[in-house]
Protein backbone atom coordinates (compact mmCIF):
# COMPACT_ATOMS: atom_id res chain seq x y z
CA UNK A 1 0.00 0.00 0.00
CA UNK A 2 1.32 3.19 -0.95
CA UNK A 3 2.26 5.44 2.51
CA UNK A 4 1.25 9.39 2.93
CA UNK A 5 4.64 11.50 2.01
CA UNK A 6 5.69 15.14 2.19
CA UNK A 7 7.72 17.32 0.38
CA UNK A 8 9.26 20.16 1.87
CA UNK A 9 10.09 22.96 0.41
CA UNK A 10 12.28 26.26 2.38
CA UNK A 11 9.48 28.75 3.77
CA UNK A 12 11.78 31.44 2.27
CA UNK A 13 14.33 31.43 -0.23
CA UNK A 14 14.17 30.97 -3.78
CA UNK A 15 12.34 28.27 -5.14
CA UNK A 16 15.19 26.46 -6.99
CA UNK A 17 16.55 25.40 -3.94
CA UNK A 18 13.06 22.91 -3.39
CA UNK A 19 13.31 20.25 -1.56
CA UNK A 20 11.29 17.28 -1.37
CA UNK A 21 11.68 14.71 1.40
CA UNK A 22 10.64 11.40 1.26
CA UNK A 23 9.82 10.32 4.47
CA UNK A 24 6.83 8.49 7.00
CA UNK A 25 4.57 10.84 8.22
CA UNK A 26 5.96 11.39 11.30
CA UNK A 27 4.19 14.14 13.30
CA UNK A 28 7.31 14.77 15.18
CA UNK A 29 9.46 15.29 12.37
CA UNK A 30 7.11 17.24 10.60
CA UNK A 31 7.34 19.50 13.97
CA UNK A 32 11.00 19.84 13.92
CA UNK A 33 10.93 20.27 9.70
CA UNK A 34 8.47 22.83 10.54
CA UNK A 35 10.34 24.85 12.80
CA UNK A 36 13.56 24.45 10.72
CA UNK A 37 11.87 26.51 8.11
CA UNK A 38 10.26 23.94 5.72
CA UNK A 39 6.98 24.46 3.79
CA UNK A 40 5.04 20.68 3.79
CA UNK A 41 3.23 19.79 1.29
CA UNK A 42 2.06 16.39 0.66
CA UNK A 43 3.73 14.36 -1.72
CA UNK A 44 3.22 10.49 -3.47
CA UNK A 45 6.31 8.63 -4.15
CA UNK A 46 4.99 7.56 -7.72
CA UNK A 47 4.40 11.14 -8.71
CA UNK A 48 7.07 12.04 -11.00
CA UNK A 49 9.19 14.91 -10.30
CA UNK A 50 8.08 18.14 -12.80
CA UNK A 51 10.94 19.98 -15.16
CA UNK A 52 10.85 22.60 -12.52
CA UNK A 53 12.00 20.51 -9.71
CA UNK A 54 15.14 19.32 -11.39
CA UNK A 55 17.12 20.38 -8.51
CA UNK A 56 15.49 18.47 -6.13
CA UNK A 57 16.85 16.17 -3.45
CA UNK A 58 15.63 13.70 -1.43
CA UNK A 59 16.11 14.52 2.47
CA UNK A 60 15.45 12.62 4.87
CA UNK A 61 15.08 12.59 8.71
CA UNK A 62 18.87 13.12 9.56
CA UNK A 63 18.47 16.55 7.30
CA UNK A 64 16.09 17.59 9.26
CA UNK A 65 17.50 17.00 12.29
CA UNK A 66 20.74 18.62 10.73
CA UNK A 67 18.44 21.57 9.67
CA UNK A 68 16.60 21.99 13.30
CA UNK A 69 19.85 21.95 14.82
CA UNK A 70 21.21 24.89 12.11
CA UNK A 71 18.68 27.28 11.81
CA UNK A 72 16.59 26.94 15.22
CA UNK A 73 19.15 25.77 18.24
CA UNK A 74 21.91 27.43 16.56
CA UNK A 75 20.93 30.25 14.94
CA UNK A 76 22.40 29.58 12.09
CA UNK A 77 20.55 29.99 9.24
CA UNK A 78 22.80 31.65 6.40
CA UNK A 79 20.10 33.58 5.05
CA UNK A 80 18.78 35.17 7.95
CA UNK A 81 22.29 35.30 8.97
CA UNK A 82 23.10 37.45 6.32
CA UNK A 83 21.26 40.32 7.69
CA UNK A 84 22.71 40.26 11.02
CA UNK A 85 25.62 42.11 11.73
CA UNK A 86 28.24 39.83 13.64
CA UNK A 87 27.56 40.32 17.03
CA UNK A 88 31.03 40.59 19.04
CA UNK A 89 31.10 37.85 22.12
CA UNK A 90 31.95 40.59 24.64
CA UNK A 91 30.33 43.96 23.61
CA UNK A 92 31.49 46.10 27.17
CA UNK A 93 33.70 45.41 29.56
CA UNK A 94 34.16 47.70 32.12
CA UNK A 95 36.09 46.91 35.23
CA UNK A 96 32.39 46.93 37.17
CA UNK A 97 30.22 44.87 33.77
CA UNK A 98 30.64 42.93 31.31
CA UNK A 99 28.02 42.49 28.84
CA UNK A 100 28.54 39.39 26.91
CA UNK A 101 26.39 38.64 23.35
CA UNK A 102 26.15 34.69 23.84
CA UNK A 103 24.49 33.83 20.27
CA UNK A 104 22.78 31.03 19.50
CA UNK A 105 19.89 30.00 21.51
CA UNK A 106 18.72 27.05 23.14
CA UNK A 107 22.21 26.03 24.34
CA UNK A 108 22.62 29.04 25.25
CA UNK A 109 19.49 29.77 26.54
CA UNK A 110 19.76 26.24 28.66
CA UNK A 111 23.56 27.26 29.96
CA UNK A 112 21.83 30.29 31.04
CA UNK A 113 19.05 28.79 32.87
CA UNK A 114 21.34 26.25 34.27
CA UNK A 115 23.46 29.04 35.83
CA UNK A 116 21.21 30.71 36.94
CA UNK A 117 19.48 27.86 38.89
CA UNK A 118 22.79 27.22 39.98
CA UNK A 119 22.95 31.29 41.25
CA UNK A 120 25.91 32.15 39.16
CA UNK A 121 23.98 35.97 39.62
CA UNK A 122 22.13 35.62 36.59
CA UNK A 123 17.95 36.72 36.64
CA UNK A 124 15.36 36.57 34.29
CA UNK A 125 14.92 40.23 32.92
CA UNK A 126 11.07 39.95 34.09
CA UNK A 127 12.52 39.96 37.94
CA UNK A 128 15.08 42.86 37.22
CA UNK A 129 11.90 44.95 35.91
CA UNK A 130 10.58 44.83 38.73
CA UNK A 131 13.08 45.44 40.67
CA UNK A 132 14.21 48.33 38.70
CA UNK A 133 15.73 51.78 39.93
CA UNK A 134 18.64 53.02 41.00
CA UNK A 135 20.11 49.38 41.96
CA UNK A 136 19.04 48.03 38.30
CA UNK A 137 22.21 48.34 37.42
CA UNK A 138 23.82 45.81 39.84
CA UNK A 139 22.00 43.18 39.02
CA UNK A 140 23.57 40.80 36.34
CA UNK A 141 20.93 39.99 33.27
CA UNK A 142 19.83 37.44 30.88
CA UNK A 143 18.24 39.28 28.20
CA UNK A 144 16.10 37.90 24.98
CA UNK A 145 16.38 39.23 21.63
CA UNK A 146 12.66 40.69 22.08
CA UNK A 147 13.54 42.33 25.54
CA UNK A 148 15.80 44.85 24.00
CA UNK A 149 14.29 48.04 24.24
CA UNK A 150 13.74 46.77 28.22
CA UNK A 151 17.55 45.88 28.65
CA UNK A 152 18.48 49.16 26.61
CA UNK A 153 16.26 51.19 29.32
CA UNK A 154 18.48 48.89 31.98
CA UNK A 155 22.07 49.52 30.25
CA UNK A 156 21.21 53.41 30.50
CA UNK A 157 20.51 53.37 34.04
CA UNK A 158 23.66 51.68 34.17
CA UNK A 159 25.74 53.83 32.83
CA UNK A 160 26.71 51.43 29.77
CA UNK A 161 26.14 52.58 26.38
CA UNK A 162 24.54 50.00 24.26
CA UNK A 163 25.80 49.00 20.63
CA UNK A 164 23.68 50.63 17.99
CA UNK A 165 23.39 47.74 16.18
CA UNK A 166 21.80 45.90 19.17
CA UNK A 167 19.01 48.30 19.37
CA UNK A 168 16.66 47.34 16.60
CA UNK A 169 17.90 43.40 15.89
CA UNK A 170 16.01 42.02 13.44
CA UNK A 171 13.50 39.90 14.48
CA UNK A 172 13.39 36.09 13.99
CA UNK A 173 10.14 35.50 11.59
CA UNK A 174 11.02 31.26 11.32
CA UNK A 175 10.79 30.75 14.82
CA UNK A 176 9.26 31.79 18.26
CA UNK A 177 12.71 30.13 19.31
CA UNK A 178 15.53 32.14 18.34
CA UNK A 179 17.19 34.17 21.04
CA UNK A 180 20.31 36.12 21.26
CA UNK A 181 20.76 35.80 24.84
CA UNK A 182 23.04 38.89 25.96
CA UNK A 183 24.75 38.25 29.94
CA UNK A 184 25.27 41.44 31.83
CA UNK A 185 27.33 40.30 34.93
CA UNK A 186 28.67 42.92 37.33
CA UNK A 187 32.20 41.53 37.74
CA UNK A 188 32.75 39.79 41.09
CA UNK A 189 34.54 42.42 43.01
CA UNK A 190 31.76 44.91 42.55
CA UNK A 191 28.59 42.55 42.94
CA UNK A 192 27.50 43.26 46.65
CA UNK A 193 27.12 40.17 48.77
CA UNK A 194 23.71 39.63 50.40
CA UNK A 195 24.28 40.18 54.08
CA UNK A 196 22.44 38.09 56.90
CA UNK A 197 20.07 39.69 59.92
CA UNK A 198 19.27 37.69 63.01
CA UNK A 199 16.97 40.14 64.95
CA UNK A 200 16.91 39.90 68.70
CA UNK A 201 13.69 40.92 68.69
CA UNK A 202 9.81 39.46 66.97
CA UNK A 203 8.79 41.23 63.81
CA UNK A 204 5.88 42.65 66.04
CA UNK A 205 2.98 43.87 63.00
CA UNK A 206 -0.19 46.12 63.86
CA UNK A 207 -2.72 44.56 61.76
CA UNK A 208 -6.30 45.34 60.91
CA UNK A 209 -9.24 42.78 59.57
CA UNK A 210 -12.42 42.60 57.69
CA UNK A 211 -14.05 42.35 61.76
CA UNK A 212 -12.47 45.40 61.95
CA UNK A 213 -10.20 44.41 64.82
CA UNK A 214 -6.71 45.64 65.49
CA UNK A 215 -4.10 42.88 65.87
CA UNK A 216 -0.49 42.89 66.81
CA UNK A 217 1.07 40.13 65.83
CA UNK A 218 3.99 38.35 65.18
CA UNK A 219 5.28 38.07 61.69
CA UNK A 220 7.90 35.75 60.12
CA UNK A 221 11.38 37.69 59.19
CA UNK A 222 10.25 38.50 55.89
CA UNK A 223 12.54 36.92 52.97
CA UNK A 224 14.70 39.23 51.32
CA UNK A 225 15.02 39.17 47.71
CA UNK A 226 17.50 40.52 45.45
CA UNK A 227 17.32 44.41 45.38
CA UNK A 228 15.38 44.63 48.60
CA UNK A 229 16.88 46.15 52.06
CA UNK A 230 15.02 45.16 55.10
CA UNK A 231 14.96 48.26 57.48
CA UNK A 232 14.03 48.32 61.16
CA UNK A 233 11.38 50.24 61.54
CA UNK A 234 12.19 52.94 63.84
CA UNK A 235 9.57 55.82 63.55
CA UNK A 236 6.08 54.66 61.77
CA UNK A 237 2.76 58.01 61.96
CA UNK A 238 -0.25 56.99 61.92
CA UNK A 239 -2.58 58.41 59.06
CA UNK A 240 -5.83 59.04 58.93
CA UNK A 241 -6.61 56.08 55.89
CA UNK A 242 -5.32 53.47 58.69
CA UNK A 243 -8.10 54.60 60.88
CA UNK A 244 -10.46 54.47 57.84
CA UNK A 245 -9.23 50.79 57.05
CA UNK A 246 -9.54 49.65 60.56
CA UNK A 247 -13.18 51.17 61.35
CA UNK A 248 -14.49 51.14 57.81
CA UNK A 249 -12.61 48.29 55.62
CA UNK A 250 -12.21 50.26 53.02
CA UNK A 251 -11.80 53.77 51.29
CA UNK A 252 -13.18 54.31 47.97
CA UNK A 253 -14.75 50.86 46.02
CA UNK A 254 -11.69 49.30 45.23
CA UNK A 255 -9.46 49.43 48.12
CA UNK A 256 -11.21 46.90 50.56
CA UNK A 257 -9.57 45.01 53.76
CA UNK A 258 -10.66 41.50 52.70
CA UNK A 259 -8.17 39.60 54.62
CA UNK A 260 -5.75 41.00 57.57
CA UNK A 261 -3.83 43.27 56.51
CA UNK A 262 -0.79 45.41 58.09
CA UNK A 263 -1.31 49.22 58.71
CA UNK A 264 1.27 51.99 58.51
CA UNK A 265 3.23 53.74 55.42
CA UNK A 266 4.78 56.66 56.94
CA UNK A 267 7.82 55.18 58.06
CA UNK A 268 11.48 55.69 58.37
CA UNK A 269 13.82 53.37 60.17
CA UNK A 270 17.62 52.06 59.28
CA UNK A 271 18.52 49.16 57.35
CA UNK A 272 19.61 45.83 59.08
CA UNK A 273 20.36 43.80 55.60
CA UNK A 274 20.68 44.36 52.25
CA UNK A 275 19.97 41.55 49.48
CA UNK A 276 22.21 40.55 46.71
CA UNK A 277 22.75 43.15 44.50
CA UNK A 278 22.41 46.28 46.64
CA UNK A 279 24.97 48.76 46.09
CA UNK A 280 23.41 52.01 47.35
CA UNK A 281 22.57 51.01 50.87
CA UNK A 282 24.58 49.45 53.70
CA UNK A 283 23.97 48.04 56.79
CA UNK A 284 23.45 51.58 58.95
CA UNK A 285 22.16 53.28 56.82
CA UNK A 286 19.34 55.99 57.92
CA UNK A 287 16.45 55.72 55.26
CA UNK A 288 13.00 57.17 54.76
CA UNK A 289 10.39 54.83 53.30
CA UNK A 290 8.28 55.37 50.16
CA UNK A 291 5.68 52.97 50.83
CA UNK A 292 4.08 53.27 47.06
CA UNK A 293 6.54 50.84 45.05
CA UNK A 294 5.34 50.88 41.34
CA UNK A 295 6.07 47.97 38.64
CA UNK A 296 8.48 50.18 36.91
CA UNK A 297 8.30 47.94 33.90
CA UNK A 298 8.90 50.51 30.35
CA UNK A 299 5.58 48.98 28.61
CA UNK A 300 3.77 50.62 32.00
CA UNK A 301 2.72 54.04 30.80
CA UNK A 302 2.27 55.61 33.83
CA UNK A 303 5.88 54.51 34.85
CA UNK A 304 6.95 55.44 31.28
CA UNK A 305 5.99 58.88 31.67
CA UNK A 306 6.64 59.60 35.40
CA UNK A 307 2.92 59.39 36.56
CA UNK A 308 4.60 56.42 38.63
CA UNK A 309 1.78 57.47 41.42
CA UNK A 310 -0.98 55.90 39.26
CA UNK A 311 0.81 52.95 37.93
CA UNK A 312 -2.07 50.44 38.12
CA UNK A 313 0.30 47.57 39.76
CA UNK A 314 1.59 49.86 42.32
CA UNK A 315 1.86 47.81 45.43
CA UNK A 316 1.42 50.53 47.94
CA UNK A 317 1.98 49.17 51.44
CA UNK A 318 -1.11 49.30 54.10
CA UNK A 319 -3.35 49.47 51.28
CA UNK A 320 -5.35 45.83 50.76
CA UNK A 321 -3.73 43.40 49.79
CA UNK A 322 -0.23 44.79 50.65
CA UNK A 323 0.87 45.03 54.46
CA UNK A 324 1.86 48.30 55.89
CA UNK A 325 5.13 48.98 57.60
CA UNK A 326 3.41 49.39 60.77
CA UNK A 327 5.86 46.77 62.08
CA UNK A 328 9.57 46.39 62.96
CA UNK A 329 11.49 44.33 60.09
CA UNK A 330 9.94 45.60 56.79
CA UNK A 331 11.84 44.61 53.73
CA UNK A 332 11.56 47.43 50.70
CA UNK A 333 12.95 47.80 47.23
CA UNK A 334 16.34 49.93 47.51
CA UNK A 335 14.93 51.97 44.68
CA UNK A 336 12.41 53.18 46.99
CA UNK A 337 14.35 54.24 50.38
CA UNK A 338 15.19 57.20 50.00
CA UNK A 339 18.27 59.27 52.40
CA UNK A 340 17.77 60.36 55.90
CA UNK A 341 20.12 62.63 56.35
CA UNK A 342 21.79 63.10 60.00
CA UNK A 343 20.03 66.52 60.40
CA UNK A 344 16.78 64.52 60.99
CA UNK A 345 16.00 62.46 63.30
CA UNK A 346 13.35 58.89 62.48
CA UNK A 347 10.15 60.91 63.54
CA UNK A 348 11.20 63.51 61.21
CA UNK A 349 11.54 60.84 58.47
CA UNK A 350 8.49 59.70 59.03
CA UNK A 351 6.98 62.98 58.47
CA UNK A 352 8.11 63.10 55.00
CA UNK A 353 4.84 61.20 53.95
CA UNK A 354 2.35 62.94 54.60
CA UNK A 355 4.97 66.38 53.89
CA UNK A 356 5.05 64.76 50.38
CA UNK A 357 1.17 64.31 49.93
CA UNK A 358 1.10 68.04 50.31
CA UNK A 359 4.23 68.55 48.27
CA UNK A 360 1.90 66.82 45.69
CA UNK A 361 -0.71 69.29 45.51
CA UNK A 362 1.08 72.34 45.49
CA UNK A 363 3.04 70.91 42.62
CA UNK A 364 0.07 71.44 40.83
CA UNK A 365 -1.27 74.77 42.14
CA UNK A 366 -0.18 78.77 41.17
CA UNK A 367 2.21 80.28 42.99
CA UNK A 368 0.90 81.79 46.30
CA UNK A 369 2.27 84.63 47.24
CA UNK A 370 -0.33 87.51 48.47
CA UNK A 371 -3.03 85.33 47.32
CA UNK A 372 -5.81 84.75 49.80
CA UNK A 373 -6.21 80.56 50.72
CA UNK A 374 -8.32 78.77 52.31
CA UNK A 375 -7.42 75.45 53.71
CA UNK A 376 -10.60 73.08 54.51
CA UNK A 377 -9.79 70.93 57.16
CA UNK A 378 -7.31 70.79 60.17
CA UNK A 379 -6.11 67.49 60.66
CA UNK A 380 -2.22 66.53 59.91
CA UNK A 381 -2.51 67.16 56.00
CA UNK A 382 -4.19 70.31 56.38
CA UNK A 383 -2.32 71.33 59.28
CA UNK A 384 1.14 70.78 56.94
CA UNK A 385 -0.72 72.45 54.01
CA UNK A 386 -1.27 75.47 56.24
CA UNK A 387 2.61 75.65 57.05
CA UNK A 388 3.14 75.09 53.52
CA UNK A 389 1.15 77.75 52.34
CA UNK A 390 2.15 80.36 55.01
CA UNK A 391 5.90 79.16 53.49
CA UNK A 392 4.69 80.11 49.75
CA UNK A 393 3.66 83.52 50.90
CA UNK A 394 0.21 83.24 51.10
CA UNK A 395 -2.52 85.28 52.86
CA UNK A 396 -4.76 86.08 54.21
CA UNK A 397 -5.23 82.43 55.24
CA UNK A 398 -8.41 80.56 56.74
CA UNK A 399 -8.90 77.35 58.03
CA UNK A 400 -11.90 75.84 58.59
CA UNK A 401 -12.80 72.74 60.91
CA UNK A 402 -15.27 70.88 63.23
CA UNK A 403 -13.11 70.77 66.03
CA UNK A 404 -12.38 73.94 68.17
CA UNK A 405 -9.32 72.01 69.58
CA UNK A 406 -7.53 70.83 66.08
CA UNK A 407 -8.68 75.28 65.01
CA UNK A 408 -6.35 76.28 67.63
CA UNK A 409 -3.44 73.95 66.61
CA UNK A 410 -3.86 77.07 63.72
CA UNK A 411 -3.32 79.61 65.51
CA UNK A 412 -0.32 78.05 67.44
CA UNK A 413 0.97 77.49 64.29
CA UNK A 414 0.72 80.70 62.48
CA UNK A 415 -0.10 83.83 64.27
CA UNK A 416 -3.11 85.65 62.79
CA UNK A 417 -4.85 83.01 60.45
CA UNK A 418 -8.60 83.00 60.37
CA UNK A 419 -10.14 80.27 61.73
CA UNK A 420 -14.02 79.04 61.36
CA UNK A 421 -15.40 76.59 63.21
CA UNK A 422 -18.16 74.88 60.74
CA UNK A 423 -21.40 73.95 62.47
CA UNK A 424 -23.63 70.63 61.35
CA UNK A 425 -26.48 73.14 61.04
CA UNK A 426 -24.71 75.17 58.63
CA UNK A 427 -25.97 75.01 55.14
CA UNK A 428 -22.49 75.10 52.34
CA UNK A 429 -23.86 78.14 51.59
CA UNK A 430 -23.59 79.28 55.21
CA UNK A 431 -20.44 78.03 56.07
CA UNK A 432 -19.14 79.88 52.79
CA UNK A 433 -20.56 83.42 54.11
CA UNK A 434 -17.98 82.72 57.20
CA UNK A 435 -15.40 81.81 55.23
CA UNK A 436 -15.30 85.04 53.14
CA UNK A 437 -16.24 87.03 56.45
CA UNK A 438 -13.91 85.54 58.18
CA UNK A 439 -10.73 86.66 55.54
CA UNK A 440 -12.24 90.20 55.91
CA UNK A 441 -14.42 90.01 52.89
CA UNK A 442 -11.30 88.10 50.48
CA UNK A 443 -12.93 85.15 48.49
CA UNK A 444 -10.10 82.33 48.23
CA UNK A 445 -8.47 82.17 44.70
CA UNK A 446 -6.79 78.44 45.99
CA UNK A 447 -8.47 76.27 47.98
CA UNK A 448 -6.65 72.90 49.61
CA UNK A 449 -9.30 71.00 50.73
CA UNK A 450 -8.21 68.38 53.59
CA UNK A 451 -11.71 66.86 54.86
CA UNK A 452 -12.85 64.91 51.35
CA UNK A 453 -16.76 65.57 53.02
CA UNK A 454 -19.22 66.52 50.97
CA UNK A 455 -20.24 69.88 52.62
CA UNK A 456 -16.87 71.13 52.98
CA UNK A 457 -16.52 70.70 49.27
CA UNK A 458 -19.03 72.76 48.31
CA UNK A 459 -19.06 75.77 50.83
CA UNK A 460 -15.38 76.13 49.28
CA UNK A 461 -17.02 76.12 45.87
CA UNK A 462 -19.21 78.44 46.95
CA UNK A 463 -16.64 80.56 48.57
CA UNK A 464 -13.81 80.82 45.97
CA UNK A 465 -13.33 83.55 43.98
CA UNK A 466 -13.83 83.58 40.10
CA UNK A 467 -11.73 81.47 38.29
CA UNK A 468 -10.49 79.97 41.48
CA UNK A 469 -8.93 76.56 42.04
CA UNK A 470 -10.06 74.04 44.43
CA UNK A 471 -7.60 71.46 45.27
CA UNK A 472 -8.85 68.33 46.96
CA UNK A 473 -6.39 66.43 48.79
CA UNK A 474 -9.25 65.23 51.07
CA UNK A 475 -10.93 61.28 50.62
CA UNK A 476 -14.61 60.80 51.01
CA UNK A 477 -17.73 59.10 49.45
CA UNK A 478 -17.94 57.34 46.28
CA UNK A 479 -19.97 59.73 44.63
CA UNK A 480 -20.80 63.25 46.01
CA UNK A 481 -22.98 66.09 44.80
CA UNK A 482 -21.17 69.01 43.92
CA UNK A 483 -23.14 72.97 42.88
CA UNK A 484 -22.61 72.50 39.19
CA UNK A 485 -24.25 75.42 37.63
CA UNK A 486 -21.95 77.52 40.62
CA UNK A 487 -18.67 76.25 39.65
CA UNK A 488 -19.54 76.47 35.50
CA UNK A 489 -20.63 79.98 35.62
CA UNK A 490 -17.69 80.89 38.27
CA UNK A 491 -15.44 79.04 36.07
CA UNK A 492 -14.13 77.66 38.90
CA UNK A 493 -11.67 74.13 38.57
CA UNK A 494 -11.89 71.37 41.05
CA UNK A 495 -8.42 68.71 40.69
CA UNK A 496 -8.33 66.06 42.29
CA UNK A 497 -5.07 64.06 43.98
CA UNK A 498 -4.02 60.59 44.39
CA UNK A 499 -0.96 60.01 46.73
CA UNK A 500 2.59 61.51 45.12
CA UNK A 501 5.30 61.07 42.94
CA UNK A 502 8.93 62.36 43.02
CA UNK A 503 8.41 64.22 46.07
CA UNK A 504 11.00 62.75 48.80
CA UNK A 505 14.04 64.51 47.25
CA UNK A 506 11.87 67.98 47.39
CA UNK A 507 10.76 66.94 51.32
CA UNK A 508 13.71 66.06 52.68
CA UNK A 509 15.18 69.23 51.15
CA UNK A 510 12.41 71.43 52.66
CA UNK A 511 12.55 69.78 56.34
CA UNK A 512 17.28 70.01 56.14
CA UNK A 513 16.34 73.62 54.92
CA UNK A 514 14.15 74.32 58.36
CA UNK A 515 11.62 76.64 56.53
CA UNK A 516 9.27 74.17 58.13
CA UNK A 517 10.37 73.73 61.31
CA UNK A 518 6.93 73.72 63.23
CA UNK A 519 6.22 70.31 61.16
CA UNK A 520 7.77 69.18 64.30
CA UNK A 521 5.16 69.88 66.84
CA UNK A 522 2.99 68.42 64.96
CA UNK A 523 3.74 65.29 66.74
CA UNK A 524 1.65 65.06 69.58
CA UNK A 525 2.09 61.51 71.38
CA UNK A 526 4.44 58.73 70.71
CA UNK A 527 4.25 55.09 71.27
CA UNK A 528 5.89 51.75 71.47
CA UNK A 529 5.65 49.02 68.88
CA UNK A 530 4.08 47.05 71.46
CA UNK A 531 1.15 49.55 72.13
CA UNK A 532 0.41 50.06 68.31
CA UNK A 533 -3.06 49.05 69.32
CA UNK A 534 -3.10 52.21 72.06
CA UNK A 535 -1.75 54.41 69.36
CA UNK A 536 -4.86 53.59 66.58
CA UNK A 537 -6.90 54.58 69.45
CA UNK A 538 -5.77 57.96 70.35
CA UNK A 539 -5.55 59.12 66.91
CA UNK A 540 -8.96 57.73 65.90
CA UNK A 541 -10.60 60.00 68.56
CA UNK A 542 -9.66 63.45 67.68
CA UNK A 543 -11.30 64.51 71.25
CA UNK A 544 -8.16 63.22 73.00
CA UNK A 545 -6.07 66.12 71.50
CA UNK A 546 -3.74 63.91 69.08
CA UNK A 547 -2.48 64.91 65.66
CA UNK A 548 0.33 63.39 64.41
CA UNK A 549 0.44 59.91 66.12
CA UNK A 550 3.66 57.93 66.10
CA UNK A 551 4.56 54.40 66.80
CA UNK A 552 8.67 54.26 67.46
CA UNK A 553 11.09 51.62 68.43
CA UNK A 554 14.60 51.59 70.31
CA UNK A 555 17.55 51.14 68.14
CA UNK A 556 18.43 47.33 67.39
CA UNK A 557 21.02 45.86 69.99
CA UNK A 558 24.28 45.69 68.14
CA UNK A 559 23.61 47.41 64.87
CA UNK A 560 25.87 49.95 63.29
CA UNK A 561 22.88 52.67 63.04
CA UNK A 562 24.04 56.34 63.41
CA UNK A 563 22.87 58.19 66.71
CA UNK A 564 19.12 59.54 65.88
N1 LIG B 1 -5.39 62.16 48.08
C1 LIG B 1 -4.42 61.55 48.74
O1 LIG B 1 -3.51 60.97 48.16
C2 LIG B 1 -4.43 61.59 50.22
C3 LIG B 1 -3.27 61.34 50.94
C4 LIG B 1 -3.30 61.45 52.31
C5 LIG B 1 -4.48 61.77 52.96
N2 LIG B 1 -5.60 61.95 52.21
C6 LIG B 1 -6.87 62.34 52.82
O2 LIG B 1 -6.79 63.72 53.19
C7 LIG B 1 -7.72 63.98 54.24
C8 LIG B 1 -6.99 64.68 55.39
O3 LIG B 1 -6.08 63.81 56.00
P1 LIG B 1 -5.80 63.96 57.56
O4 LIG B 1 -4.80 62.93 57.91
O5 LIG B 1 -5.53 65.38 57.90
O6 LIG B 1 -7.25 63.51 58.10
P2 LIG B 1 -8.01 63.83 59.44
O7 LIG B 1 -9.20 62.97 59.46
O8 LIG B 1 -7.09 63.78 60.61
O9 LIG B 1 -8.46 65.36 59.28
C9 LIG B 1 -9.63 65.75 58.61
C10 LIG B 1 -10.17 66.97 59.32
O10 LIG B 1 -11.29 67.42 58.58
C11 LIG B 1 -12.26 67.87 59.51
N3 LIG B 1 -13.57 67.86 58.89
C12 LIG B 1 -14.33 66.80 58.57
N4 LIG B 1 -15.47 67.21 58.01
C13 LIG B 1 -15.43 68.55 57.95
C14 LIG B 1 -16.31 69.56 57.46
N5 LIG B 1 -17.47 69.24 56.92
N6 LIG B 1 -15.92 70.83 57.54
C15 LIG B 1 -14.75 71.17 58.10
N7 LIG B 1 -13.88 70.27 58.60
C16 LIG B 1 -14.22 68.98 58.50
C17 LIG B 1 -12.13 66.92 60.68
O11 LIG B 1 -12.66 67.48 61.88
C18 LIG B 1 -10.63 66.70 60.73
O12 LIG B 1 -9.99 67.56 61.64
C19 LIG B 1 -8.30 62.63 54.60
O13 LIG B 1 -9.51 62.46 53.89
C20 LIG B 1 -7.26 61.65 54.09
O14 LIG B 1 -7.78 60.37 53.86
C21 LIG B 1 -5.59 61.89 50.87
O1 LIG C 1 -0.80 59.15 52.01
C1 LIG C 1 -1.24 58.14 51.20
C2 LIG C 1 -2.67 57.84 51.48
O2 LIG C 1 -2.95 57.73 52.81
C3 LIG C 1 -3.11 56.65 50.72
O3 LIG C 1 -3.32 57.00 49.39
C4 LIG C 1 -4.38 56.09 51.24
O4 LIG C 1 -5.32 57.12 51.29
C5 LIG C 1 -4.90 54.92 50.45
O5 LIG C 1 -3.91 54.11 50.00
Amino acid sequence: MERPREALWPKTGGTRSLLRIEIFASPFILLLANVSGFHIKPSLRSRKPQPWESDHRDIGVFDVLVAFVRRVALNLDTEHQKQIPPLPPKVVNSPDFSVEVVDGSWPAHLIMSVRRRLRFGVVPLQWADRHTGDDSSNIPLQLRRNDIPRADLILQRAGITYPKHLKSPPTSSRSPFILTTILITQSEQTRSKMTTFTPSRPNLALQTNPAHELNLITDPLPDLAPGHCLVHIRATGVCGSDVHFWKHGHIGPTMVVRAPNGLGHESAGVVVAVGEGVERWKVGDRVAVEPGVPCSKPECQACRTGMYNACPDVKFHSTPPYHGTLRRYHAHPAAWLHPLPDSLSFEDGALLEPLSVVLAAFARLPPMIGQPVLIAGAGPIGLISLLCAEAAGAWPLVVTDMDAGRLEWCKKLVSGVHTVQVQKTWTPEETAEHIVSANGGLRPVITLECTGAEPSIASAIYASAHAAKIHIIGVGPSTQRIPFMHLSTNEIDLQYQYRYRETWPRAIRVMESGRLEKIRNLVTHRFGLEEAKEAMELSADYSRGGIKVQIVDEEEPGTAAKAD
